[in-house]
């Protein structure tokens, strides 16, 4: 199906007002990933328009590409879709941009007007000169459902989602990275398994950019009612239940089920056997994030040659199992509870992660590890929060810890051995700067990872204090960075 290219919103589409609006405004969005750095000029990609529903509209707007063009010369690909009304009174104040005289400029993800006229274009499968949008065949599209308006999620996300009529997400990309996205490339290759753990696919809209398509956005089913995993267990860390039998059972499943989703990318995408040649690569690539990651945190310098150690014994003893395909990011905010099933979403893999290094080939262990980490997250946020004292919050992560791999290990008919623990090296590491970048407050989480798995040789003496930021130790304390003996971070 396809539909009449809508007209331009207007010949020139970003003044030179917009532009420098949008290089203030751009930073400090959440989803830019430019907190504390300065855009010096935006360059138009591509001006897609959103094209009119026909009725009486009251606003227009446009999917924009942008590229931010960084005062310390990175170049960043934005999507920002904008609209523009006369009347922006319904417009959050975060989500104005610039005030023409006539007009004011928003993000068009807080209007649901518009975002109603994007999805109605990915249903017709319109095409313009800069624009695909497709359709995939689904009941969920079926008319004469109760319209019960669009919700924009408020959750912290990498990018930005819509609830439509309690039936669709609509995700819209930010960072739409050169070729398909990943996680529209794994929701098309499998979306004729029914098996394969993740909500259906409606649709998506590309922009046909100078290096090829671009995902712009990805409308899949809802699935009302979910629960996300790590609200899941952070409520039974809570609960009176702690650990019980039924949060243990739902962890064992999660563990199947993510065993479940390998084998079916696994099917879909291939897999090869991990050579010695692959694991020296394995171990190579592991080695430089580990020392990148201490070049953004000096805590981590401490402990280098214990996880260099890790590592190392990841590619010693004789090789075993495989790569292929894997989510790339898994943890407990991917996947969701729903019916007594989990599902998982988000195959992006790592927000920040090159484009080429999201979609290549992994050990399975590498997701496993991600989501022993989140576990050992969702314990480490509960002791932050006063919620739970540290030793039954070790308990039971060391008891959830087990029972997700034992899901695992029996579904997949494998166990991890060093391998998983390098990957945990490598998450909790990736962790510690993710943390430091975007919630300082929570770097202490993943640093008692990092502590424990460093092993005894780089402890520091009961009472001495780790600085995640300076990597510093002193007598102290409990405070910022501060690793305990019994720390709550597993087994
Ligand atoms: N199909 C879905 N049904 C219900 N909720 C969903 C669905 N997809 C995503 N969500 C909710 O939206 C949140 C963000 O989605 P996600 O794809 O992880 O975005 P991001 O890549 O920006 O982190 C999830 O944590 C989940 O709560
Ligand atoms: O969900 P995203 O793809 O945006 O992933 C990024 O953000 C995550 C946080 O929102 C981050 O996950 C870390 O925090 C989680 C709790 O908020 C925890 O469950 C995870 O285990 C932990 O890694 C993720 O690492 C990052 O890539």
């Amino acid at each position: 199906m396809s539909a009449p290219a809508a007209a331009p919103v207007r010949p020139d589409p970003v003044s030179a007002e917009l532009a420098a609006a949008l290089c203030r405004w751009l930073p400090a969005r959440r989803w830019s990933g430019l907190a504390g750095r300065t855009v010096s000029h935006v360059e138009t990609l591509a001006w897609i328009p959103i094209a009119p529903a026909g009725g009486a509209e009251t606003a227009d707007g446009a999917l924009v590409v942008l590229a931010a063009h960084l005062d310390d010369g990175e170049t960043v690909r934005l999507h920002v879709p904008l609209g523009r009304r006369r009347d922006a009174s319904a417009v959050p104040d975060e989500d104005l941009v610039l005030w023409t005289g006539r007009h004011w400029v928003f993000d068009a993800t807080a209007d649901p007007e518009l975002m109603r006229r994007l999805v109605a274009m990915i249903r017709r499968g319109d095409r313009g000169p800069e624009l695909v949008c497709t359709a995939e065949r689904s009941p969920y599209w079926r008319p004469g459902r109760a319209a019960t308006g669009v919700r924009r999620l408020d959750g912290e996300q990498s990018n930005t989602s819509l609830v439509i009529d309690g039936r669709m997400i609509l995700k819209l990309f930010r960072r739409p990275g050169p070729g398909l996205n990943p996680e529209l490339e794994v929701q098309r290759r499998l979306r004729a398994d029914a098996g394969m753990p993740i909500p259906a696919l409606l649709g998506a809209a590309e922009a046909r950019l100078s290096g090829g398509l671009a995902t712009l956005a990805v409308l899949t089913r809802y699935v009302p009612g979910a629960v996300d995993g790590w609200h899941l267990l952070l409520d039974d860390l809570a609960g009176p239940e702690r650990g019980g039998a039924a949060i243990s059972a739902a962890v064992r499943e999660l563990g199947a089920t993510v065993a479940g989703m390998h084998r079916r990318l696994a099917v879909a995408f291939g897999s090869a056997r991990l050579t010695d040649e692959l694991r020296a690569g394995l171990h190579t690539d592991l080695t430089r994030r580990l020392n990148e990651a201490a070049g953004v945190a000096p805590s981590l310098r401490l402990y280098l040659p214990a996880l260099r150690g890790v590592l190392a014994r990841a590619v010693a003893g004789p090789p075993a199992g495989h790569v292929q395909r894997v989510h790339g990011d898994l943890h407990l905010g991917q996947v969701l509870r729903s019916d007594g099933r989990w599902l998982v979403i988000d195959f992006e893999g790592e927000p920040a992660a090159p484009a080429v290094d999201r979609v290549a080939w992994r050990s399975p262990w590498q997701d496993v590890a991600g989501m022993l980490r989140s576990l050992d997250y969702a314990a480490g946020h509960a002791v932050l929060e006063g919620v739970v004292p540290v030793v039954p919050a070790r308990a039971w992560v060391s008891r959830l810890r087990g029972e997700f791999l034992a899901g695992y290990t029996a579904a997949a008919g494998a166990v991890g051995g060093a391998l998983l623990g390098a990957y945990e090296v490598d998450k909790a590491v990736y962790e510690v700067v993710y943390e430091l970048r975007n919630r300082p407050g929570w770097t202490d989480i993943p640093m008692a990872a990092v502590h424990r798995l460093a092993g005894s040789s780089s402890r520091p003496q009961p009472g001495e204090r780790v600085s995640a930021r300076s990597g510093s130790t002193s007598s102290g304390v409990a405070g910022s960075g501060q690793v305990e003996e019994g720390s709550f971070s597993g087994d």
